[in-house]
């Protein structure tokens, strides 16, 4: 275990990146896939059950936790690592992009937003200060300045509004953060769909000296070609020897897509949301398990896996599942895509290593394109 928070560099291959960050907490190899634990629970899982499928850190969620159960009240039983039985590190979202896509009545200034819980209506203030005040309460590894991601298409003038709002926002995030030498508090880069802007922030944020750099502002609906080209824009811009963490993505395609362009961290809530939903995520693409078609079909979903939910049931007794609604339906489908994530970004660290990345990433596309499943 390491006294302080650092990022060592192990292979490089074209622009994609193997490393790793060491912290008082434990370590996270990368590229790194981070399941997403909104309310201090991975959905449908055991907390053993996500180590066990290779995850080396979680995502808890601030606006979740700080209307319930209260952020204070988590600080009060120990801490989100303690309330939750989740010993490795946890990185935790600002809040600020879940105020604006899920609470109501929200106002945005230069102090911060207020906003209604979508829960009671009880009204609330996340100002930058409030954001980390609150992340370190959570005991949270590796924390998020409060920013303010901008829905695309945007106007440039808005673009940029939002843009030097958020350089500002980390600035005060940096200055309450201090120092804390375990931890670490990441800038966010804005910009839309905008070079220039996408540029000057990100130049704004390396002069600040951060301990890592998220990309926000991009799944937001936006053609992937744009996203990537945000990445082509933006990476180079960032120190080389610190963490890139693109949020909220996303499918693996865009995982390859982005750890080719220098993306090291991840999160998605796609593998457990899909799950829930009846979605398996496979080698050979994905299978919707609602569908008729696999009501007498006795085979497993992946006979390589190491997973049990892969390996042992079949897809007549999952396809029962679903349709029957049962608990161990989401459980079975939420295991099986996470471990194929987990596995994904094991084989992305391993072909990096071995400087075949480009060859083996083809290899997985093709995997999907064949079908057959
Ligand atoms: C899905 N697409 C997407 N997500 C974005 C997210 C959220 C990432 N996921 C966080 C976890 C989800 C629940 C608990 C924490 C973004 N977050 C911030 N702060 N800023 C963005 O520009 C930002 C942009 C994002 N785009």
């Amino acid at each position: 275990m390491a006294e302080t928070f650092s990022f060592k560099l192990i292979a490089i291959d074209g622009k994609a990146r193997r490393g790793v960050i060491s912290m008082p907490r434990g370590e996270i190899r990368t590229p790194a896939f981070m399941p997403v634990g909104t309310g201090g629970t991975v959905k449908a899982m055991y907390m053993d059950q996500v180590r066990g499928v290779g995850a080396d850190i979680i995502l808890g969620n601030t606006y979740h936790l700080m209307l319930r159960p209260g952020a204070e009240r988590v600080a009060k039983l120990g801490g989100l690592h303690e309330f939750a039985r989740w010993p490795h590190p946890i990185l935790t979202d600002s809040g600020g992009f879940q105020v604006m896509s899920l609470s109501k009545l929200r106002k945005l200034s230069e102090k911060g937003v207020t906003f209604h819980s979508h829960i009671d209506g009880a009204p609330y203030e996340m100002s930058p200060e409030r954001s980390i005040e609150i992340q370190g309460l959570l005991d949270s590894n590796i924390q998020m300045q409060l920013d303010e991601c901008t829905a695309l298409p945007a106007k440039p003038t808005e673009i940029e509004r939002a843009m030097e709002l958020s350089l500002r926002w980390a600035e005060r995030c940096k200055t309450a953060f201090g120092d804390q030498p375990g931890k670490a508090m990441f800038g966010i880069v804005q910009g839309g769909d905008s070079a220039v802007m996408r540029v000057r922030s990100a130049q704004a944020l390396k002069a600040m000296d951060l301990k890592g750099y998220a990309l926000g502002g991009l799944a937001v609906g936006e053609p992937q070609s744009v996203m990537l080209e945000m990445l082509d824009i933006t990476c180079p811009e960032l120190p080389a020897d610190r963490p890139r963490y693109l949020m909220g993505v996303g499918t693996p395609d865009d995982i390859l897509k982005s750890v080719a362009r220098g993306i090291d961290m991840f999160d998605c809530v796609m593998p457990t949301r899909a799950g829930r939903h009846g979605l398996a995520y496979t080698r050979r693409g994905k299978i919707n398990l609602r569908n008729a078609r696999h009501a007498d079909d006795p085979r497993p979903l992946d006979e390589e896996s190491d997973c049990p939910a892969a390996r042992d049931y079949s897809r007549a007794y999952l396809h029962h599942l679903v349709r029957s609604q049962e608990s161990l339906g989401a459980m079975l489908l939420s295991w099986n895509n996470l471990s194929y994530y987990q596995k994904l970004m094991q084989d992305i660290r391993a072909a990096i290593e071995a400087k075949a990345f480009e060859a083996r990433a083809a290899e997985i596309s093709e995997g999907w394109a064949r079908g057959d499943i």
